[in-house]
């Protein structure tokens, strides 16, 4: 399986830029659908996730299968350095596909983060270990028995928002927003751009100037 991934500097992604500035970029070319639904947060809001999404595929299933987990731990074993661990779930509200020994396990191969649309467990263990999550809440059910994983690094749908191996992901205090690879190093460079005009516009307006003077001299608001 090849590893794609778009040429960004992830530590500038994660020092400088936020959702909003990069669904503003993505708005601005036209890709004005590319966040995931409310209600889904990190564990940790002051941290940021930002990392090469990893998508898997999952069934539910109503009873243990004769070999638990092989999916998931064929996906553990996968997954790369700065790639985030993305399971959908369409908001299932009786698993928690994610914990403690997961996150030990991306951490250990260098990955990103965890995000899904559905819920987890572990989360004082897994706030301890500092490793990135996003979910949708919380519950204590395992997921053995309830939901395997049949595929990884195919691509899946997020609250209609197609997430591809590769895909720049950026979550924070806001939100989840998912950058479609192709466009993934303009789109840095334009969100970039975007925070020096909106330093530039917070300073002025700081200092005085009007709203509508600071909005014609720096184009963003
Ligand atoms: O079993 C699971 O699916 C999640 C879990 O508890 C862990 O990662 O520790
Ligand atoms: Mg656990």
């Amino acid at each position: 399986m090849t590893d794609p991934r778009p040429d960004v500097d992830l530590t500038a992604v994660r020092t400088h830029l936020t959702s909003a500035l990069l669904s503003d970029a993505l708005d601005a070319q036209g890709l004005r659908h590319q966040c995931l639904g409310t209600g889904l947060a990190l564990l940790d809001p002051t941290r940021v996730l930002a990392g090469y999404a990893f998508p898997v595929t999952i069934q539910r299933v109503y009873d243990v299968p004769a070999e638990p987990f092989r999916g998931l731990v064929a996906a553990l074993d996968a997954i790369g350095r700065d790639e985030v661990f993305v399971t959908a779930t369409h908001r299932a509200a009786d698993i928690a596909v994610w914990g403690e020994l997961l996150s030990t396990v991306c951490l250990a191969r260098g990955a990103a983060g965890a995000i899904t649309d559905g819920l987890v467990r572990d989360t004082r263990a897994v706030r301890e270990l500092g490793f990135p999550v996003v979910s949708a809440g919380t519950i204590p059910y395992d997921s053995m028995g309830r939901h395997e994983i049949v595929a990884h690094g195919v691509p899946c749908v997020v609250d209609g928002v197609r997430i591809e191996r590769g895909d720049l992901i950026v979550a924070d205090s806001d939100g989840v927003v998912v950058v479609p690879q192709a466009v993934a190093a303009g789109t840095v460079r334009a969100a970039l751009d975007k925070r020096r005009g909106e330093n530039a516009f917070r300073r002025a307006v700081a200092e005085g100037m009007s709203a509508t003077e600071a909005f014609a001299t720096f184009g963003v608001l």
